[in-house]
Order: C-alpha cells, then structure tokens, then sequence
C-alpha cells in the first residue's frame, strides 16, 4: 500500500479509527475530534444514545436493554453500521465546511501496516458513511513515524514504536518507506488485563477496567502504596487493599516481552547500515499506551538503545497524516539519473 503523497494532498480529511480513540483532523484547520470509539444502543428500539466519551462512561454501568459496543478492534472496524453511525454523530457537523468546499469529499485514513483487502474495504465502506467519494489508505506506522517528527523520508533509518489499545506496531522506516516491520497483538488493553488479573490473583479484588487508568499513572513513580477500591472476589462486597506499585509494575512486565520480542525481530530483518543508523537515533514512541510511565526507560534497559516518547504520542499518527494532507512532508526526489 505505497503512500502517494500527491493523492493525499487531494484529501481535505484525515481519520484515525482506533480500537481505543477516533480521530479527525480536517485540513488547515487540525484536529476536531478525539473521542472513545465506542457507541450505547437501546437493544429494544435499536436507537443510538451516547457515542463518545459519554457512551464510555456507560460501560458496566447500563441496564439489560442498553448495550455499549465498540465497533473497532485488532485494528479493523468490527461492526460497518455502528461505526458510521457513531461516526456521522461525532463528525458529521465539523465536515460541514469541507462539504461546502469540495461536494466530492476526499478522506485520508490510517490502516494498520499489512492490513488485509477486507479490513482496508471495511474502513473504506465505513467512511462513504461521511460523504466520502474516495477514501486514500495510508499506513498508520509512516503516519504515526512523520507526526513524532522523524525525518521518515531521508536516507536514514528511524524506528518508530506506535503502542495502541489492541496492538503494537514496530518498524524500521528509510526514503519514506517501510523497511521492516511487525505487528504485536499486545497494547493497552492487555496492560489493563495484566493489572486487573495481577489483583485478582494477589489480592482477591475484582477491579473495573475504567479504575485500571488511576494506578497506571503512579507505576512510573518510586515505589510506593496506594489504595485501590473494588469488589471482593469471594464474597462480593466492596473493599480497598493497599498495592505496592512496584509488584504491579512488574505484572505488567509479562505484555511487555511481546513487544520487545517485536522491536528485536524487525532489527534482525534490518540491513545492518540501518541498525547502525537506529544505534545514535534510537526509537521513537508514539500511540496513546506510550504514556504508561516508565515504559521509555524499560524498554530503554532491554535493548540497550535510547529511547524517546514523541510529544504527544497518542494523536502522532492522525496528526502525522494531518501532515500529508496539507503538503508539509516533502518526498525525497528520486528522479533517474541523466545519461
Ligand atoms: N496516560 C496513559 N497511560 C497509559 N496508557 C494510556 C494513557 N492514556 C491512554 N493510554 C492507553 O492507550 C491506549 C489507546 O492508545 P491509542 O489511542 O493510540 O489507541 P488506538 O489508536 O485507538 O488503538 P489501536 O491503535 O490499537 O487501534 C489505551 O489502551 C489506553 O489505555
């Protein structure tokens, strides 16, 4: 799937449909939308009631008739209807303007790196949902790599680590292409598992997926104790223990490995003046679960390589192909030598 850099240019819409977040970047204007990839339905009428972040805050909490559906996961789109319902709700009045422009909408989106004809047609069907007449696929890894900033379109390697809800993607990017590459099918939500299932297993607690994000953020901190509050396993009433952080810390060690496993096979793939090149340049971090404190600094001790967390990681990849749309990565011109 070669990015073409001039039909992205033709494109006034950028989309980034995550298992966890969607985003939307409309050009000369940014980002307009960042919200959970998640929708509440009325099971008995079928009628849509929250899509966002006030249907995410739904989960766990809804009655029989109402259920809350994440229309993406493992970096396809999983339910075609609810997601362009959910989507003309959260995009339709900010496109009003581009429709304005041009009737024949072009939307640029990201698709995981080898993505298969049917997960890269379901993201196109799901985007005619918005008025879309063409819909340009772009990698997310290359997107992700040009929105952290790194020169992906020099003779120079870059390795770019885009750490997501369902995956992980690695790759080694030089002249604006993928030179090696893997996806790992571990990312946030199997940290969130790790952590749950390390209290239920240490200390009897049932914890709701939505009390994972609190204890995430004093794991990168020295080691310490906080409280958790949840549900006892065997007698089902409410209680708080005390968690050493470090032991949660090191629960979540076990996902980890997967990635590391994934950065060391794509630098096995790589010609080794590439790895030379990665050796002073490092990795870079990007995606939403590149903010798990301390995650730089492990993965920084098991490869031996520096490692950086690009600014703001988790909208890299929309912000990258926001980037392309508006002409401001420059292909390398590789024209044919004259004779
Ligand atoms: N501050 C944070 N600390 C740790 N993890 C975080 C933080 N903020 C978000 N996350 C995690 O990041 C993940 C979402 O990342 P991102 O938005 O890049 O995913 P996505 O693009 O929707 O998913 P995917 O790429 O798998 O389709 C979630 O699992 C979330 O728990």
């Amino acid at each position: 799937m070669p990015v073409s850099l001039e039909q992205m240019r033709r494109c006034s819409v950028a989309v980034d449909l995550g298992a966890s977040r969607t985003r939307v970047y409309v050009k000369d204007t940014g980002l307009v939308v960042n919200e959970p990839t998640v929708a509440a339905v009325n099971t008995r009428t079928g009628a849509l009631l929250a899509v966002g972040f006030l249907a995410e805050r739904m989960t766990g909490r809804t009655p029989d008739h109402i259920q809350v559906v994440r229309p993406v996961a493992g970096g396809a789109v999983v339910n075609i209807e609810m997601a362009q319902r959910m989507l003309r709700h959260l995009v339709g009045g900010k496109l009003r303007k581009s429709w304005r422009r041009s009737p024949a909408l072009r939307i640029a989106a990201c698709v995981p790196h080898d993505s298969e004809p049917l997960v890269q047609r379901a993201i196109r069907e799901t985007l005619s949902a918005l008025g879309a007449r063409r819909v340009e696929l772009a990698d997310t890894i290359i997107c992700a790599a040009v929105g952290s900033g790194l020169p992906v379109e020099h003779a120079e390697a870059t390795m770019a680590v885009l750490c997501g809800a369902g995956t992980t993607q690695v790759a080694v990017l030089s002249l604006g292409a993928i030179v090696a590459a893997e996806t790992v099918p571990v990312g946030g939500d199997s940290i969130d598992c790790a952590v749950i299932e390390h209290l239920r297993s240490r200390h009897g607690l049932l914890l709701p997926r939505q009390a994972v994000g609190p204890l995430r953020l004093v794991m990168g901190d020295m080691p310490s104790r906080v409280e958790v509050h949840g549900r006892d396993v065997i007698t089902g009433l409410a209680r708080t223990v005390e968690v050493d952080t470090e032991s949660v810390r090191q629960a979540v060690d076990t996902p980890l490995t997967a990635v590391l496993d994934g950065i060391r096979t794509v630098l096995r793939r790589c010609p080794p003046d590439l790895v030379a090149d990665l050796s002073d340049r490092g990795i870079t971090l990007a995606g939403g679960s590149a903010l798990l404190p301390g995650l730089d600094t492990t993965l920084s001790r098991a490869t031996g390589m520096a490692v950086h967390t690009a600014d703001q990681p988790d909208t890299c990849a929309v912000r990258g192909l926001g980037a392309m749309l508006e002409g401001r990565v420059e292909p390398m011109r590789l024209d044919p030598l004259a004779s």
